[in-house]
């Protein structure tokens, strides 16, 4: 699909990114636009133990299969559905499971280093960073990765301490330079996601995002 274009949506964790590109899909038909999360391709460490799987450095590009990304990127511009892992943050692992992503006119993609990784951030012609206080940032990311990824205070204390920070602050933070339009708070500004949403409408109409 060569008139496709790519939504990407960074931010740091817990900003609100994943809420920001699920309230933008939405506002679209099934076949207008899909959803790509970075996440999924966190590589497999099958060689390793949960408990040592636990101490990677998990914010660091090195543990995302970027190459795989691009080729799905490539593939669904070029008209071809790509079969999509699932990562399980419990056990820090793929899934058997893949879930089957068609092409589409928009394709969102989204994750905390989509505009810090250059062969990637190339792609896009839309760029979005979510803009969330580091404390808010935080407190959510507590809450979600006690409630729904398995995790202990004490292990969301260290990982943060020890590599969420100082990866976001390398990696993250300074791609926010590259980002065409910067949201504040993150997921429920309604306001910002409203006026994207209709950019992407008048670009269904006329193709063109000019
Ligand atoms: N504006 C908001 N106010 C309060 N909680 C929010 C807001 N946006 C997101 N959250 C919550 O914070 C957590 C992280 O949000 P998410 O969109 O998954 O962020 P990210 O993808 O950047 O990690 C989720 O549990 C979500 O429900
Ligand atoms: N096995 C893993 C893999 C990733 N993480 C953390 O997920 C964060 C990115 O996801 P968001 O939805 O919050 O953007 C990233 O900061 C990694 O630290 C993990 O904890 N375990």
């Amino acid at each position: 699909m060569n008139n496709c274009i790519f939504v990407g949506v960074a931010g740091g964790s817990g900003s609100g990114k994943t809420t920001v590109a699920h309230n933008l899909i939405k506002a679209f038909k099934s076949e207008d636009a899909v959803l790509v999360e970075q996440d999924a391709y966190y590589k497999e460490l099958k060689e390793l133990s949960i408990e040592e799987r636990a101490k990677v450095n998990f914010d660091h590009p090195e543990s995302i299969e970027f190459d795989l990304i691009k080729k799905h990127l490539m593939d669904l511009k070029d008209g071809k559905a790509i079969e999509r892992p699932i990562y399980d943050f419990k056990t820090h692992s793929r899934k058997e499971k893949m879930v089957k992503i068609n092409p589409s006119r928009i394709i969102v993609i989204e994750g905390i280093l989509i505009l810090s990784i250059p062969e990637i951030r190339d792609m896009l012609d839309v760029k979005i960073f979510v803009d969330t206080d580091a404390d808010e940032m935080l407190l959510r990311r507590i809450e979600r990765d006690i409630n729904e990824r398995g995790r202990t205070f004490d292990s969301v204390k260290k990982q943060y301490l020890e590599t969420v920070k100082p990866m976001y602050l390398e990696f993250c933070e300074p791609s926010k330079r590259y980002a065409d339009v910067i949201i504040p708070r993150g997921g429920e500004n309604k306001i910002a996601i409203n006026m994207i949403i209709a950019k992407l409408k008048r670009y269904l109409q006329k193709g063109s995002l000019s």
